[in-house]
């Protein structure tokens, strides 16, 4: 572990579109290229409703197991949604020491991408606490707009209209937003456990995370393990694997992981993926000088080269997500 700091930007200017954009797009672009992870204030995300946010989620992984198993993912058929418990997901092979309730876009049964089966796309499976459903809606549509603005920092980061992303990729994205559950519980003997979330990149474009007080998420950068603590009224921003992949490698999807909780308190995240449309087909950017598309296969936590890969991104999506839920890819899919 070293001692080094991940970058803080305050994007104020980019969110509310005013002079200076250009200037946070700069630091944006430096802490992409140096580590792919950077904290942002000034993001105009109403701190009320990340507190309301955090209460709600609270009450609802303090009810009993088989309470909460009432909205299991299994009932969320292909639209990948509801609750799974502890050890339920396996990250590099091996389960997590988490719980966590999957949501994501609320789509109407009636809706077409719903009516075609299209997997991760449908409704939600809403838990009966009082007022969860309205600030969970509320909170991704908050933090999904953040996500239009950051994409528009990245787009200018790279010499390309602001609207580069939104144009190609991003005017109607794929978000995917998880509520996870840490506890403090000890894990039972004979059990292969060892991190919260073992070592994995994300996916998509952009993950805009908000982390509450306890700690553990530790980042894999070229100089080492830094970590990633919380930071009172901030995201955590990371790019993932389709921002690696257009880039040619300039912007790394950079490996991160969190570590057990023994801090004797629930440690919780809040994980929002803003990523490319699920029908989008994933083009490398031309022109990019310094992108050179290094297979890195050797080096990454999944063995694969991700400048190999063409197609729609919702394929990409799928293959991975197979692989940490097993027994619900044979159900469902
Ligand atoms: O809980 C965290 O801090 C990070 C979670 C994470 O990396 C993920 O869900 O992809
Ligand atoms: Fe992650």
């Amino acid at each position: 572990m070293t001692d080094a700091a991940l970058p803080l930007i305050d994007v104020s200017a980019l969110v509310a579109g005013t002079g200076g954009r250009d200037a946070v797009a700069a630091q944006i672009g430096a802490a992409c290229r140096a580590h792919g992870f950077f904290y942002v204030t000034g993001h105009g995300v109403d701190p009320a409703l990340v507190k309301r946010l955090e209460e709600l989620s609270h009450r609802f992984f303090e009810l009993p197991e088989e309470t909460k198993m009432r909205w299991r993912m299994a009932l969320g058929g292909r639209a990948w949604r509801g609750y799974f418990p502890l050890g339920g997901e396996l990250t590099s092979g091996r389960p997590d020491w988490k719980e966590g309730l999957y949501l994501g876009t609320e789509l109407p049964a009636t809706h077409p991408l719903v009516q075609a089966k299209t997997p991760v796309h449908g409704p939600n499976l809403f838990p009966e606490v009082p007022g969860f459903r309205e600030t969970i809606l509320d909170y991704m549509a908050a933090v999904t707009q953040l996500g239009h603005r950051l994409m528009e920092g990245i787009a200018l980061s790279l010499g390309l209209e602001a609207g580069y992303f939104a144009k190609r990729y991003t005017a109607d994205p794929l978000i995917l937003f998880r509520l996870f559950n840490y506890p403090s519980q000890p894990v039972p003997e004979g059990l292969d456990v060892q991190w919260g979330v073992g070592e994995h990149t994300d996916y998509g474009l952009l993950t805009i995370l908000h982390q509450d007080h306890i700690g553990g998420l530790a980042v894999h950068t070229p100089g080492g393990w830094i970590d990633a603590p919380p930071v009172a009224g901030s995201f955590v921003c990371n790019i993932g694997d389709m921002l690696d992949r257009m880039t040619g490698g300039l912007y790394k999807s950079t490996p991160h992981r969190v570590k057990r909780n023994t801090s004797g308190h629930d440690r919780l995240s809040f994980p929002l993926f803003f990523d490319p449309n699920f029908e989008a087909r994933v083009q490398r950017i031309e022109g990019l000088a310094g992108a050179e598309a290094r297979d890195d296969s050797a080096e990454r936590w999944d063995r694969a080269n991700v400048h190999a890969f063409s197609g729609r991104y919702g394929d990409y999506l799928l293959a991975k997500v197979s692989k940490v839920f097993p027994q619900l890819r044979d159900e469902v899919l």
